[in-house]
Parts: structure tokens; sequence; C-alpha cells
């Protein structure tokens, strides 16, 4: 036993207590039965406006209808975060190995196999990164933009009152997505840079 902790570790342990203590509290509807039981399948619906399958099939869809080489290149880059995205959420969770918290009922709409695992939460990854993408790549009105924003945040909020996460899970998903979106814009992929992903429109 160590009789000795460091600073570090005390202030460590302090942090996922609190983190603990506060998802249980948060976690009003991880179930039927408890306190906000009925709002439940409103949290599921929002769950599924942050899954990876419809971000990615929606983006495929709209890249095979886009008639404009500028449409292109921004759902080209959408694609290529939402795969960054999932990249990286798998190896972190693979690599933590944190478990989801005791009260969520796993009966989510299909995961992965390192989906057993909450951190981070490829939820909140999810909506930072696709709401930076979004708010940087599209001419929204400030009532739209404030919604994109809002959508992020319960979102994220949901997660934990579900059930599916702990906060700290969320929180570093909100890091970690806005941190990708950073990654993106940098190697930000055009015609130019990648024109071999380009030319499949060449050839029509
Ligand atoms: C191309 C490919 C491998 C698609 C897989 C899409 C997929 C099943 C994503 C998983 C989305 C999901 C359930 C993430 C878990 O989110 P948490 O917020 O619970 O970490």
């Amino acid at each position: 036993m160590d009789l000795n902790p460091s600073f570090l570790g005390i202030a460590l342990r302090s942090l996922l207590a609190i983190d603990l203590w506060l998802s249980k509290k948060l976690g009003v509807c991880a179930g039927e039965s408890s306190s906000w039981g009925s709002v439940r399948p409103l949290m599921k619906l929002l769950e599924i406006s942050g899954h990876g399958i419809p971000w990615l099939l929606g983006t495929l869809y709209c890249l095979s209808r886009s008639d404009s080489w500028a449409g292109r290149e921004v759902l080209m880059n959408l694609l290529f975060s939402l795969l960054l995205d999932l990249l990286l959420v798998a190896l972190i969770k693979g690599l933590v190995r944190r478990r989801r918290p005791a009260h969520n009922q796993m009966d989510m709409f299909f995961t992965l196999s390192v989906d057993k695992y909450s951190f981070p939460s490829g939820h909140a990854t999810r909506a930072a990164l696709v709401s930076r993408f979004i708010l940087n790549h599209l001419v929204l009105a400030i009532p739209l933009r404030v919604l994109v924003v809002l959508w992020a945040f319960i979102l994220g909020l949901s997660r934990v009152m579900l059930g599916r996460h702990n906060v700290t899970d969320v929180a570093f998903g909100f890091f970690l997505g806005y941190m990708q979106y950073s990654i993106v814009d940098y190697c930000w992929l055009s015609p130019h840079n990648a024109p071999v992903l380009f030319v499949l429109w060449n050839q029509q």
C-alpha cells in the first residue's frame, strides 16, 4: 500500500470521486424508473442525432448528390473528419478501457466492440467536431449558429443524463473533438493537395 501518496495522486483520486458522484446524480434518465425516466425516449432520439452511422451515411449521400466543386471539397473533408474521429476515439477507448457507469443500460443503437468503454464519449467528440466544422463552413444566420452550439452542448449533457458516461468522459470528448477540427483544418484536403480523392468526378 502506498502510504505517501503524491499531491497529484490525491488530486486525481478526488477528481475521480467527484466525477463519479456527480455523474450518478446527473444520470436521471438512466432507466425507465429513474426520476426523469419519462424523458429517456427523447434523450435516445438525441443520441441518434449524434451517432456515427447517420452522419457517415448523410455525408456520403450529400457527396453523391453534390454538383459543385466547393461543396464536394467541404463534404470530402467532413467525411475525413468523421473517419478520423471514429479512429481516434476507438484508439483511446481501447487504450484507457474505462468501464461505462454501473447505472448505464447497454441498449445503444449499433455499437462497435470498443463502445463498451466510456472514455472519451464518441458522441461528445462528434458533437464538438461537427459543430465547429459547420460553424466554419456553412453560412448560417445567428439563431441557427446558436442552435448548432446548443445541440452539441445538450447532446453532451444527455450522455451523462442517460447514464452512458461520466462527466469527465464528455468533457474530454468535447476537448478532443474541438482539437480534431484543428487537425482537419490544418490537413484540409483539396483537389490540389489530394487530387486522387477528387479524381472520381474528373472522369464524369
Ligand atoms: C465505417 C464504420 C466503422 C462505421 C461505424 C460507425 C459506428 C458504429 C460508430 C459508433 C458510434 C457510437 C455508438 C459511439 C459511442 O458513443 P459514446 O458517446 O457512447 O462513446
